[in-house]
């Protein structure tokens, strides 16, 4: 396209967030006003939707529940009195809790005051907190310095409270699960009281929970008498809880501008809320995705490309966001569409020296998104005569930005001036509304995750077929074939797998190697 169309496109698709300095320009996807006309009637029905489902409609179906997370930052938009005051209500509590430890109020029981925040959770649980935590924290300033468990992975647990080590007795351990039931965090609740037992302190004392009201985290917190509670509700899915205590805590805990982020997400939120597709970026950022995939799933992918080191756990953050909530084998109709967006990305100009050649020459298969960041930050030390680090990183993102142009690969290019609460709050709720319009767009429930379930199910299968061939092992070793006949277990594969993870753990003993090892009681 010739320099003047370009510019003439960039003048009329550019739209943000002014309040919040955020823009997004789709000029460079290459859609044109005739699709904008084609897709309106979609569009608007999606607009109608969203305003439904703010105004508290069952948005969720499938779950028969409302939709709440844009009252979280402005809770005179819940449909009830009470909603809002018990929206109104966490967030006051969030930062009375985070002053009183702060000030020092709240102490732990070992002494001292706490240094550290140990968070314990997973999926829209960890995600948005690890986001905030990493693109606004610093070391230096922060009154408590975050660490995360976010998976079952035992090695993983000692890595973390190996880095916690002598302060552990001064760490605040905060719980989150809206379910309150999840396998992978209890575990990592456990590992973090068995820490403490070791050194002769209790988790309650100085642990909180986000969970839903009567969860078995709740129940368990309640009769341990944790030093709080704070509430998740059934309206608010996990991967857009940011904007609750899920995010709030932590981020409050770590010193952060919680109200910034609030105000961001607001700001974003009334900007998103217009019709016009032409004012609307979040809707910019749906007719995007529309016009990549023509609306089916596995189209094309999202590469997601921040250049700025902080917004390095974007693309993971987003991954769940917008995959968990696109990914769906079946339509609002019941019918099979197979849809999704893949998302992956890490930073720029980093992912240059990996990845990029393909995207510039190999497979068509995505469209990318770039966030840019107007203030370089750091030191502004020139590397050469006037010419700073920054300039090269900002240097890189239009290169590779016109790199993917000439080569008819689209983009869409975010840019925020600094990356502040209200920065991140706006991108937070940016994609959280692109999310919302696009699932609208292509008919699909974006707020429940039927797949999920399956995964677990099937975990929960292979743990009870564990506990079978522990039983199963004698003496006399066998094979995973004569284990499995013993067991009267088809699935001879997984009993051999089973095995080979017990005898590596210690729990049985093997002799020889691959299919033909045997195994016995350990
Ligand atoms: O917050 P929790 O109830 O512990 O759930 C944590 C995560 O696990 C699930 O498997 C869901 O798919 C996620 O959407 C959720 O965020």
């Amino acid at each position: 396209m010739a320099a003047s169309a370009a510019w003439q496109r960039y003048g009329e698709l550019l739209c943000g967030v002014p309040e919040v300095g955020l823009t997004v320009d789709p000029s460079r996807m290459g859609y044109d006003g005739a699709f904008v006309e084609r897709t309106a009637p979609a569009l608007a029905r999606a607009f109608e939707a969203m305003d439904a489902l703010e105004a508290g409609a069952l948005a969720n179906p499938d779950e028969g529940r409302r939709v709440g997370h844009y009252w979280l930052r402005d809770p005179a938009r819940a449909p009830t009195p009470e909603l809002r005051r018990e929206i109104e209500e966490a967030a006051r509590r969030v930062q009375a809790f985070a002053a009183d430890v702060h000030a020092g109020r709240l102490r732990p029981p070992a002494g001292g005051r706490f240094t550290d925040l140990l968070c314990v959770g997973i999926g829209g649980s960890a995600l948005g907190p690890m986001f905030v935590a990493d693109a606004l924290g610093d070391p230096a300033r922060d009154p408590l310095r975050p660490h995360f468990l976010d998976n079952t992975d035992p090695d993983g647990f000692a890595r973390v409270l190996g880095a916690i080590g002598p302060r552990l007795g001064q760490t605040l351990v905060v719980v989150t699960s809206k379910s309150g039931g999840t396998p992978e965090t209890r575990n990592g609740m456990l590992a973090a009281r068995a820490a403490l037992d070791a050194v002769g302190l209790a988790l309650g004392p100085q642990a909180v929970a986000i969970t839903q009201a009567g969860s078995p985290m709740d129940e368990l917190a309640r009769r341990e008498g944790w030093l709080a509670r704070f509430p998740m509700w059934d309206w608010v899915g996990g991967r857009t809880s940011e904007t609750s205590a899920v995010g709030l805590l932590p981020a409050a805990l770590q010193g952060l501008d919680v109200e910034g982020l609030l105000e961001g997400a607001r700001r974003c939120d009334e900007a998103t809320r217009v019709h016009d597709p032409r004012r609307n970026p979040a809707a910019a950022l749906a007719l995007s995705w529309l016009f990549a995939t023509g609306g089916k799933g596995g189209a094309k992918a999202m590469v997601v490309l921040p250049y700025k080191d902080r917004l390095l756990l974007f693309s993971r953050y987003l991954q769940q966001l917008v995959m968990e909530s696109l990914g769906k084998r079946l339509d609002l109709a019941g019918r099979r569409v197979d849809q999704g967006l893949t998302v992956y990305g890490n930073k720029g100009s980093t992912d240059q020296h990996a990845y990029v050649q393909q995207l510039r020459d190999g497979a068509d298969d995505f469209f990318a998104v770039f966030v840019r960041v107007l203030e370089s930050g750091g030191a502004p030390a020139e590397v050469e005569p006037g010419v700073t680090a920054g300039d090269y990183l900002h240097g890189f993102l239009l290169g590779t930005r016109a790199a993917l142009a000439e080569g008819g690969r689209g983009s869409v290019t975010i840019t925020v001036r600094r990356v502040d609460a209200r920065s991140v709050g706006a991108l937070v709720a940016l994609f959280e509304r692109a999310v919302g319009l696009y699932a609208s767009m292509v008919g699909v429930n974006a707020y429940h995750q039927p797949g999920v379930e399956a995964g677990k199910k099937a975990a929960a299968a292979v743990l009870a077929l564990q506990a079978r061939v522990v039983g199963a092992l004698g003496p006399t070793p066998r094979t995973s074939e004569e284990l499995a006949a013993a067991l009267g277990e088809p699935e001879v594969e997984t009993v051999h797998l089973l095995l080979e993870h017990l005898a590596a753990n210690g729990r049985a003993r093997s002799e020889g190697e691959g299919i033909g090892a045997r195994f016995s009681a350990g």
